[in-house]
């Protein structure tokens, strides 16, 4: 027998992310039921799916943001939901995030609005603090002269790139976008994205994005979690899943193809 006869098949390594037999419930209604999904380390995982199915709420039980009705969801080696007071907190902080909507304060300018990220959680004088913004942004692509800008000078591409930096301030090993190119032109959508690729090699994270954008799922994602009959009712490569012979995933991907180009 030949050793590659007898070597045992590679594990597959630890999810960073383990979500199992998650349940979300709002009075009445179930939006998620005996959900399972897997993150693996370093890859960019796209969520996707149709309106109401449950990304966003998903998302934000991921970040612990967020209680789910029953299961379970292990983080970075932790059972999430026993975790309480400052080992929560320390996991939340593992955790980069950039909502759909950006939010940054818009009477601080960029740096001041990453610096005081950073201040709130490490013991670092302020110098130091906006030094490090300063990484942040250059990181997130902005140029360095917008640091200390206000935010409602900026483009929409600029603004979600501050975001991005603000997302990074404490160093995430995961990092969750909710539609983060929503709004943004082909041009500015494709340099994000390349972008997210870019700090995933460079950082070591683990991103998760939610998106409707069929490009940004093609060239940014390594798999996408197919979210339908509340739960991940597909999981595979874009490619593999615009190939799917089963008719719920053909008919939405089909769908967002259309709606794409017009
Ligand atoms: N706190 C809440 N209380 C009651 N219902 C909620 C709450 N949060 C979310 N929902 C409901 O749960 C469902 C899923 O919401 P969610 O925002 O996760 O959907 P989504 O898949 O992200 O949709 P979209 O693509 O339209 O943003 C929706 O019907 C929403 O109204």
């Amino acid at each position: 027998m030949t050793a590659a006869a007898i070597a045992s098949p590679t594990p597959s390594p630890t999810p960073v992310i383990r979500v199992t037999g998650l349940c979300t419930r709002f009075g009445t209604t179930t939006i998620h039921e005996n959900l399972d999904l897997d993150v693996r380390r370093g890859e960019i995982l796209g969520l996707v799916g149709g309106s109401g199915t449950g990304k966003t709420v998903l998302l934000r039980e991921m970040m612990l943001l967020q209680t789910p009705s029953a299961g379970r969801i292990e983080i970075l080696g932790m059972d999430a939901t026993r975790l309480h007071g400052q080992r929560l907190q320390a996991l939340r902080q593992r955790m980069g995030v950039l909502f759909q909507q950006g939010a940054l304060f818009t009477g601080l300018t960029v740096r001041q609005n990453i610096s005081m990220v950073i201040r709130e959680h490490a013991r670092l004088d302020r110098e130091l603090c906006n030094e490090l913004a300063g990484v942040k942004i250059g990181l997130a692509g902005l140029p360095a002269d917008a640091a200390d800008k206000y935010p409602d000078t900026l483009s929409g591409g600029m603004i979600k790139r501050a975001a991005l930096a603000r997302a990074l301030a404490l160093d995430p090993e995961l990092l969750f976008l909710d539609e983060p190119t929503s709004g943004l032109d082909p041009i500015s959508t494709t340099a994000f994205d390349d972008r997210i690729a870019t700090l995933r090699d460079l950082l070591g994270l683990t991103v998760i994005m939610i998106t409707h954008d069929p490009e940004s799922l093609r060239r940014a994602t390594d798999r996408v979690a197919f979210l339908a009959h509340r739960r991940v009712w597909a999981l595979d490569t874009m490619d593999a899943l615009l190939e799917s012979t089963d008719d719920t995933t053909r008919a939405y991907f089909q769908g967002v193809q259309r709606a794409h180009h017009g």
